[in-house]
């Protein structure tokens, strides 16, 4: 190019448009800017689908042929009024099993922090990699490639169940010892929260009826909590699920269930200090070994509390069927809520019917009105 040329190239890009009177250049500049930006974006949104995994409504049990499926939606309500009702009104899609209700923002002057305490609280700011021993004194952090080993790669064959906020995946660590791997999905920012609190209320609790939490993984947007392997399925698919004509659960064993749960709860309420409230007691939060002892699982709603009174949550949270009627009139937690539930459970494996079941005529849907009567 010559010294000509330059200066008429140079004189064309200074020469204003008609964008704003900007320079020829300043547009061009913008102009390539924004491909650029839009190509990054369009590469970001590629890798993102491509590290998602699919979404799985009825997932193959791995825990053994013999584990009836049971096919069930969880419906989340979520009621965005500051102030609602005295006697809140549900929104039921009818014909769903289960229904997990979530009263929003009931009392912001309450002021809820899930599952506080003065106890350790972790911080899970760190990506990539870490230590192989957790820094809150128990457990494992596991790396993500550890658990993708674990699981081949989060695969599908090796799903065992999914709930509200994860999928959870069989596995089998580097040690051949066999896990339950729990993605979290991190679509809502619950999935953070309820990372948090399972890490912080089970992280060290040992009791042969809590289902035990081996571990974590924090990596980038990857929130895995890793469990002992329960291998016998859960109680609401032994309860509900295609069993055969005659339902192995017989009176002992179910006794044994609710002996087992009773010392469960009894221990994060009276042995434990904070004392922890579960908030979510329901049948398929009882997974269920080979001898048919329960332990409670899935603790991403529990709350830990101080003080013996009942503290105001901002946000009721459960199962509908399951939730104390106080508790979600009034947002006032405390272990009696769990009580509460536990007796709509028992009430649940004495006669085998669900909480809730709108296959029922109108005057039979509820269990506990149906149980009155008696
Ligand atoms: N430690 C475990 N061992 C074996 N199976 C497990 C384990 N943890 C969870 N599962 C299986 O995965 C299913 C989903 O568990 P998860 O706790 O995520 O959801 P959920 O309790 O069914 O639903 P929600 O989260 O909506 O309450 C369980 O019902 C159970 O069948």
């Amino acid at each position: 190019m010559t010294v000509y040329d330059a200066a008429f190239v140079n004189s064309e890009l200074s020469k204003p448009t008609s964008i704003f009177g900007l320079r020829l250049w300043v547009v061009i500049g913008i102009f390539v800017g924004a491909i650029i930006v839009l190509i990054l974006f369009l590469l970001s949104l590629c890798i993102t689908s491509r590290r998602r995994r699919p979404y799985h409504r009825h997932p193959k049990l791995a825990a053994g042929e013999t584990t009836p499926v049971v096919s069930k939606e969880i419906q989340e309500i979520v009621y965005h009024d500051a102030a609602p009702p005295a006697v809140p009104e549900i929104q039921i899609d009818i014909g769903k099993v289960e229904h997990r209700v979530v009263f929003s923002d009931r009392s912001q002057a309450s002021g809820e922090s899930r599952a506080t305490s003065g106890t350790e609280t972790a911080s899970f700011a760190s990506g990539g990699g870490g230590p192989e021993v957790s820094h809150l004194g128990w457990g494992r952090w596991y790396t993500l490639r550890e658990l993708e080993a674990a699981t081949n790669g989060l695969a599908d064959e090796n799903v065992i169940g999914e709930g509200g906020y994860g999928i959870v995946y069989s596995g089998v660590l580097g040690d051949n010892t066999r896990v339950a791997v729990k993605n979290l999905l991190n679509n809502r920012g619950q999935a953070e929260k309820e990372f948090k609190v399972e890490v912080e209320v089970i992280g060290r609790v040992r009791h042969k009826n809590l289902v035990r939490l081996l571990g974590y993984c924090v990596e980038g947007a990857y929130r895995m909590l890793v469990y002992e392997y329960v291998d016998n399925g859960n109680l609401d698919q032994w309860l509900h699920g295609d069993v055969g004509e005659v339902s192995p659960l017989t009176w002992e064993i179910r006794m044994n269930i609710i002996l087992g749960m009773a010392k469960g709860l009894a221990y994060l309420h009276e042995g434990l200090e904070p004392k922890v409230v579960h908030r979510d007691i329901k049948s398929s939060n009882i997974l269920l070994d080979r001898q048919w002892n329960p332990k409670v699982s899935d603790f991403g709603l529990a709350k830990l509390l101080c003080s013996e009174s009942s503290y105001v949550t901002t946000r009721v949270m459960g199962t509908f069927g399951y939730v104390a009627p106080e508790y979600a009139c009034t947002g006032m937690l405390n272990e009696k809520s769990d009580i509460y539930s536990f007796g709509i459970l028992i009430m649940e494996i004495i006669s085998g019917r669900s909480p809730v079941d709108y296959s029922r005529p109108s005057g039979e849907v509820d269990l506990e009105i149906i149980m009155s009567l008696f």
